[in-house]
């Protein structure tokens, strides 16, 4: 199973340790833990795994197993499915605050010259087992990756790909309301938004369904591409909603959409605001920013101390007609290859090890939430070293609040 059409026979996947063409390739591995694992012996990977994904509380982060009916689900879908615990040290005065949460990454489920309403449906039914099996596994809260409902065909400009816009409360929030309130999971919805009430505006949004399927609210991606093929500026407009953080049954989140990782200050924004979560729902291919990939929501996590959970998608996407970019390069029909890899990354530094970089997947975490607090130590010094640095009022006065909350915490 050596070329790429094998691979795409295969479901997308890999035969571990052989040699591959594929564009995107690391050599048939599903990722660079998986890589590594192979060929490091035991005590090297021991060691590189530390320096490469942290410690959490002073040790390697522990695998924990799920119920069968997930593990179930996922062989027979074929999708990657792994599932961590992050910890925090025990308090005196605060229970664990411990939350499920769930990523899910995934390849589009028709050609895109398919009928639209084909496409989604079909998009509907690839995830539907994803999502069964963090509903059997308990999962809490559940982000999707960034315009799930469609190919990423902004690539295109062509107009004819906003026919997949929808409204909040459109077909793809009413699918996954209906779970929500099954498994009793909060879900982020990120989808392409046409705004019925605002002459069909069209945005990039992400909409949280509530656990028992009500709408909490919607934030709309601040900033926007312009890079490569990602002519996304073609379609909407940077959103209008600043950095909001909802306050869910199972703790406050935020959601950074895509390119909105590029920009420290979102990222500081929604810490400001209280998230002890932030999802990085994305799309996102190999030659633009692999490299960034596993630093950049990493260090927010550290900075911000707050949990993150990064999504992107799988696969590469050919699109009917070919398109260039005004870049000098010759004309082309895909946008490169999606790479999955979706991880959680959390305050202590300490991260997971990807999912894999072809296949559809399921990461699922614990998380103590006290994690976020008993992290900031660091960070509030740092704050408070940068506060003369600041132009920004507003944001001094709240660090500067901060810093004398964490003092006055440490006085006891
Ligand atoms: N969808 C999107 O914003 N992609 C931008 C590419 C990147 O940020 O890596």
């Amino acid at each position: 199973m050596g070329s790429h059409k094998e691979r795409e026979e295969n479901g997308g996947a890999a035969a571990e340790g052989q040699e591959i063409s594929a564009p995107g390739s690391i050599h048939g591995f599903e990722s660079l833990h998986r890589l590594l694992e192979a060929n490091l012996k035991p005590p090297i990977f021991q060691e590189v795994s530390r320096l490469l994904l942290g410690l959490n509380c002073g040790r390697p982060l522990q695998r924990v197993s799920l119920p069968m009916a997930a593990t179930t689900l996922s062989e027979a879908h074929n999708f990657d499915l792994q599932a961590f615990c992050f910890q925090a040290d025990a308090e005196f005065l605060r229970q664990p605050q411990i939350v499920r949460v769930g990523l899910i990454q995934n390849s589009i489920a028709l050609p895109t010259t398919a009928h639209i309403a084909d496409q989604k449906n079909a998009l509907m039914q690839k995830v539907k087992p994803m999502i069964d099996a963090a509903g059997a596994s308990g999962v809490n809260i559940l982000c999707l990756q960034e315009a799930w409902m469609m190919p990423f065909a902004f690539c295109t400009r062509e107009k004819r790909w906003c026919e997949f816009a929808e409204p909040v409360n459109g077909e793809s929030t009413q699918f996954l309301q209906k779970l929500a309130r099954e498994y009793n999971m909060v879900i982020v919805n990120p989808i392409l938004e046409r705004d019925v009430n605002h002459g069909e505006t069209i945005w990039n949004t992400a909409i949280l369904i509530g656990n028992h399927g009500n709408i909490i609210g919607i934030h709309r991606k601040n900033h926007i591409p312009r890079v490569g093929d990602f002519n996304e500026s073609t379609y909407y407009m940077e959103g209008n909603t600043g950095h909001p953080v909802f306050e869910t049954a199972y703790g406050k989140i935020a959601i950074n959409i895509c390119y909105g990782r590029h920009q420290p200050l979102n990222w500081l924004a929604f810490g400001l605001n209280g998230a002890e979560i932030v999802f990085n729902p994305s799309a996102t291919v190999g030659e633009l920013s692999e490299p960034m990939w596993p630093i950049e929501a990493r260090n927010a996590a550290i900075a911000n101390s707050y949990f993150v959970g990064s999504i992107n998608r799988v696969g590469t996407e050919i699109f009917p007609n070919a398109f260039t970019s005004g870049d000098g390069k010759p004309e082309h029909s895909d946008f490169g290859h999606f790479y999955g890899s979706s991880h959680f990354s959390a305050p202590d530094a300490s991260c997971t090890p990807s999912l894999s970089r072809y296949r559809d997947g399921l990461m699922v975490s614990d998380m103590d939430l006290n994690l976020c607090r008993q992290s900031s130590l660091i960070p509030c010094c740092r704050r408070e070293n940068n506060l003369d640095k600041r132009n920004d009022l507003a944001a001094s006065e709240q660090l500067f609040c901060c810093f004398i909350v964490q003092e006055s915490s440490d006085i006891k």
